[in-house]
């Protein structure tokens, strides 16, 4: 059985309730969020060996997060504790034309300040086919730009498989600063989230008029052959509740695309992309199949929107059952 090991900052998550303002609401609804640590617990949800790494403080904040990745069978060996605080963030729920927003306190939290792989590689790596990794780490800190090059090539020293989504998270830094690091890595990449506007502003591809999504993923891939899978979903935005979502997959040369979902009673979008990057990665590892695979993905990310909190918390079957029924009761 391939082993995951998601790798990243996992946080408390603050939500105001019913749409409230952030400055008028005096309860919060609690969950824990992280990009990395969404895609662990939604791979383990499907069945997945999983393990996450990351450090959260020695105290009981600390100890809620490493329950919280053992209810879903996440393995939290390569948890670390110690530091200062457990990053936080807040969620400013849209309504209607309302946009959501994110309000980050993560500052010197216990993973943002490490200042070393305080892992040892050997153990770290033990028995991990792939290592999932997200543009959010880098954009904490330069320091955590240099770490994070070390643990990528540590990876591949230890023939580990590196999947990376790209999560560009505009708060925390820029897009300059995002292309040049995700350029400097890209060498050592084998699976990479990125739609046409990571193309462009990230991978420096020129635009061509017309052209479709396959035109950006093969001018990325001749300049970095390594990188054998790309995927991306195409979202619309209505309002707040209502999105539509099509996922995009591009394998050996071909573009492979699944339906486009109406999703027009949208609980949470938070963590789609995350539900969407999961059900890629386990299409890569259990079917054979591309398009199976980006079905798979979109539906997964699909029902990830039905239900509040970052984590998709649904299994293989039963996102193979939407696939089938698509919403009808089941009895
Ligand atoms: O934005 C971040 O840094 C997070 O990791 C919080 C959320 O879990 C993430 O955005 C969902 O993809």
């Amino acid at each position: 059985m391939e082993k995951i090991l998601a790798f990243g900052e996992i946080m408390l998550r603050l939500s105001t309730i019913d749409n409230a303002r952030l400055d008028e609401s005096t309860e919060f609804a609690s969950h824990y969020g992280g990009g990395e640590a969404n895609v662990a617990i939604s791979l383990a949800n499907f069945g997945h060996q999983v393990g996450f790494a990351s450090k959260v403080p020695d105290n009981p904040l600390g100890y809620a997060v490493k329950k919280h990745l053992n209810k879903y069978g996440v393995d939290t060996s390569s948890l670390l504790f110690g530091g200062e605080r457990l990053g936080t963030y807040y969620l400013e729920k849209g309504a209607g034309l309302r946009g959501t927003n994110v309000i980050y306190d993560r500052a010197h939290s216990s993973f943002s300040e490490m200042q070393e792989l305080e892992w040892d590689s050997i153990e770290l790596f033990e028995g991990v086919n792939i290592i999932h990794i997200s543009g959010i780490t880098p954009a904490l800190s330069t320091k955590w730009q240099n770490l994070m090059v070390q643990l990528i090539k540590k990876a591949r020293e230890y023939d580990v498989k590196v999947s990376l989504d790209i999560n560009y998270r505009g708060k925390l830094w820029s897009v300059d600063e995002c292309g040049a690091f995700i350029r400097k890595i890209a060498h050592y990449i084998d699976y990479c989230s990125a739609a046409k506007l990571d193309a462009l502003n990230f991978f420096k591809i020129s635009e061509k008029k017309d052209a479709g999504l396959d035109y950006y993923y093969q001018a990325i891939a001749e300049s970095y052959p390594n990188i054998k899978v790309f995927y991306s979903t195409k979202r619309k935005v209505f309002d707040a509740q209502h999105n539509q979502l099509q996922g995009n997959l591009y394998q050996n040369g071909n573009l492979y695309q699944s339906k486009m979902y109406d999703i027009n009673h949208i609980v949470d979008r938070v963590g789609g992309g995350d539900a969407f990057t999961a059900g890629i990665l386990h299409g890569l590892i259990k079917y054979d199949d591309p398009q199976k695979t980006i079905d798979f993905a979109a539906a997964a990310s699909t029902l990830k929107h039905t239900v509040s909190g970052d984590c998709n918390l649904f299994s293989e079957k039963e996102v193979q059952d939407f696939l089938d029924t698509s919403g009808e009761i089941k009895r």
